[in-house]
C-alpha cells in the first residue's frame, strides 16, 4: 500500500496525499526494464507512479527486437494530462530517443515545476542495444543535464557523455563523476554495476563537494537486467517521500541489492540477462525458503503434532521434540502451544522452522497466526472457533498452507470455500489430548472425506495399534494420520515415528488406487 500523509487543508477538512512520482520513460516489452521496473519499484517503496510512454520496444533476455517511438505531440499530450491535473512531486525520465522530446520535457517542467528530477540517461541498454543515438548527446548535455537533481548514468553512458573516455576504475568513475557534474546537474550517481574488475558493486556518488563510495556485495545472478532503471526510480521515489539525496541514494542502492539477492536464482527467459522480481516483499516466505515447491497432499503423510504438556512430562523442549519427530520421517510438523508465553514460542518457532527447512518440510503453527508471520512459518492450523478462515488467508496471502478442523461435511465445504488448503479430521479415536472433543468415529472421518473438496488429515487418538485401520479406509482424499501422544508421550520420539513411518508405508503399498472409495 502507498505510504499516505494526511495533509489539512485551510478549511479544515482533510485529504490523503500520496508521494507521487512521475516516470517518462520506455516500454520494455519483457517488463525488466523501463517503464515496467519504474511501476514495479514504485510500487514496493509505497509511492504513486504515473507514466509517460516516449517508445514501445520489443525486448526480452536476449536483447531488444525493435523500437517504436512514439510522436512527439503524444508525449507532449502524456506530459501535459499528468502534470496539469496531478500533484507530481518527483520526475524521472529513462529513455528519451529524440531531441525533440527533451526539448518538451524541458518546457513542460518550465510550466508545471517539481520537487525533484532524476534523469537516468539511457543509451545502450546492458545487451548493448542502442536505445537513444548519439545525435542526441548535445543535447542531453545542454539542456537535459542542468535540469537534473540528479544524474544516473551505468558506465558506458558516462563515457559517452564524456567524449567517449575510458573508464574502468573507481578512480576513473570519480573523475568522470565530478566532469559529469560541471556540466550542471546538482548531483552525479556513476554506477559500477558493469566494472568488471570489481568484486563490490561499487557506485560513486558526488554531490559537487564530497564523493561518497557506495558499495555492496556483488550477487552471482543473470538478473541484473533493468537494474539501473529500477535504482533511478527508487531514488524519486525516497525523494518524493521526503529524503535527502545523499540518503535515497542510500536506501535504493540497498533496495537494489536485496531484490537481486532475492531473485538470484528466478529463471525467466533464455538469454543471457534475466529479469529480478522488485516485489519479493510479497512472497518473501517463497523466495526466502529452500522450500520453494508449493503444498503437495502428500506432506500430510505423517503429521506431528507437538504437546508443551508432554515435552513438559518429559523433559525436552520443543526443538528437541521436533528434530526428533522430522529425523523419524515426519513429513509436516504442527507446533501446538497452548500455554507459552509469547516471545518463548516465538522463539521456539524460528528455531523449529530451521530444523524443518533444513528437511524440506512444511512447519505450522497452531491457532497463533501472530507467531506463524512473525517467524514466516510455512502456514497455521486453525480450528472452527479460531480466526475464520477467510481472515487467515487475507492475513497470510496465497502462498500459506491453512489447515482447519472439521468434523462435517459442512465444515469440510466451507474449509474449501474459505480457501482453506486441508482439512484436519477427527477425533477418529477417543483421546486425552483435548478435553471436550466428540470423536467421529471412523465413519465420522470417512464421511468428510467423501464431501471434502481438499486433502484430509486423520487425527485423534491414532497410534501404532490403529493407523492402519485408519489408513486401510482407503476413501478418497485421505491422505495421511496426525498424531500426538503417539509420538510425543513415548521415550523415543525419533523411534516412534520411524515405526509408523514404516507402518504407514506398508500399508499405502497395500491400499492400492483400486480400493479408493
Ligand atoms: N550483480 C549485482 N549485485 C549487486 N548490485 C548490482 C549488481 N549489478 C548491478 N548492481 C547495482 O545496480 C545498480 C544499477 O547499476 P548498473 O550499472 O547495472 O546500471 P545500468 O547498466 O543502467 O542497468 P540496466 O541498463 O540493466 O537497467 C547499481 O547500484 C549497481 O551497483
Ligand atoms: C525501455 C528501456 N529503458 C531502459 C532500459 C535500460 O535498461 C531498457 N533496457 N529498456
Ligand atoms: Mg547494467
Amino acid at each position: 500500500m502507498p505510504e499516505e500523509k494526511t495533509l489539512t487543508i485551510t478549511n479544515g477538512s482533510t485529504v490523503k496525499k500520496i508521494p507521487h512520482v512521475l516516470t517518462v520513460a520506455g516500454s520494455d516489452s519483457g517488463a525488466g526494464a523501463g517503464i515496467q521496473a519504474d511501476l514495479k519499484a514504485c510500487a514496493a517503496r509505497g509511492v504513486y507512479c504515473s507514466t509517460v510512454i516516449t517508445a514501445v520496444t520489443a525486448q526480452n533476455t536476449l536483447g531488444v527486437q525493435d523500437v517504436s517511438v512514439l510522436s512527439e505531440e503524444s508525449v507532449a499530450a502524456q506530459l501535459k494530462s499528468v502534470l496539469s491535473d496531478m500533484r507530481v512531486d518527483v520526475v524521472k525520465t529513462g529513455m528519451l530517443p529524440s531531441i525533440a522530446m527533451v526539448k518538451i520535457l524541458h518546457d513542460s517542467l518550465k510550466q508545471f515545476p517539481v520537487q525533484a528530477l532524476v534523469v537516468d540517461p539511457v543509451m545502450v541498454s546492458t545487451s548493448g542495444d542502442v536505445l537513444a543515438g548519439p545525435s542526441i548527446l548535445d543535447t542531453f548535455r545542454h539542456i537535459l543535464l542542468p535540469m537534473a537533481d540528479i544524474l544516473t548514468p551505468n558506465l558506458k553512458e558516462a563515457s559517452a557523455l564524456l567524449g567517449g573516455l575510458r573508464l574502468e576504475t573507481v578512480s576513473d568513475m570519480r573523475t568522470a563523476a565530478k566532469s559529469l557534474h560541471d556540466m550542471g546537474p546538482r548531483n552525479v550517481l556513476v554506477k559500477g554495476g558493469d566494472l568488471p574488475s570489481s568484486s563490490d558493486a561499487v557506485d560513486i556518488f558526488f554531490n559537487g563537494t564530497d564523493f561518497y563510495e557506495l558499495r555492496s556485495s556483488r550477487i552471482k545472478t543473470r538478473n541484473t537486467h533493468g537494474t539501473g532503471c529500477t535504482m533511478a526510480s527508487c531514488i524519486a521515489a525516497e525523494l518524493a517521500k521526503g529524503s535527502s539525496m545523499l540518503s535515497a541514494v542510500k536506501v535504493a542502492k540497498q533496495y537494489v541489492e536485496t531484490a537481486l539477492e532475492y531473485s538470484k536464482s528466478l529463471n525467466i527467459g533464455n538469454g543471457p540477462q534475466g529479469p529480478f522480481d522488485h516485489l519479493f516483499k510479497l512472497k518473501r516466505n517463497v523466495v526466502n525458503s529452500s522450500r520453494l515447491q508449493p503444498f503437495e497432499p502428500s506432506d500430510l503423510f505423517l503429521y506431528a503434532v507437538t504437546d508443551s504438556g508432554m515435552n513438559k512430562r518429559w523433559g525436552r523442549s520443543i526443538t528437541d521434540a521436533v528434530k526428533a519427530a522430522v529425523e523419524g520421517g515426519a513429513t509436516i510438523v504442527q507446533i501446538r502451544e497452548k500455554d507459552a508465553e509469547t516471545g518463548e514460542f516465538l522463539e521456539a518457532a524460528k528455531a523449529c522452522l530451521e530444523i524443518c527447512r533444513a528437511h524440506s518440510i512444511p512447519l505450522l503453527i497452531n491457532d497463533r497466526i501472530d507467531i506463524a508471520m512473525a517467524c514466516d512459518a510455512d502456514g497455521v492450523h486453525v480450528g472452527q472457533s479460531d480466526m475464520p478462515v477467510k481472515t487467515v488467508r487475507s492475513l497470510l496471502g496465497p502462498t500459506k498452507i491453512i489447515g482447519v478442523s472439521c468434523k462435517t461435511p459442512e465444515h469440510a465445504l466451507k474449509a474449501w470455500e474459505d480457501g482453506a488448503d486441508y482439512i484436519g479430521s477427527g477425533g477418529v479415536f477417543p483421546t486425552n489430548t483435548k478435553a471436550n472433543n466428540r470423536t467421529i468415529g471412523l465413519d465420522g472421518l470417512k464421511e468428510v472425506c467423501l464431501a471434502s473438496k481438499l486433502p484430509v488429515v486423520a487425527i485423534g487418538g491414532i497410534n501404532l495399534s490403529n493407523a492402519k485401520s485408519v489408513m486401510e479406509l482407503g476413501v478418497v482424499n485421505l491422505e495421511g494420520v496426525a498424531v500426538v501422544s503417539a509420538l510425543f508421550d513415548r521415550e523415543s520420539v525419533e523411534e516412534e515415528t520411524k515405526k509408523l513411518h514404516a507402518l504407514l508405508t506398508e500399508t499405502a503399498a497395500n491400499v492400492g488406487s483400486a480400493q479408493l472409495v
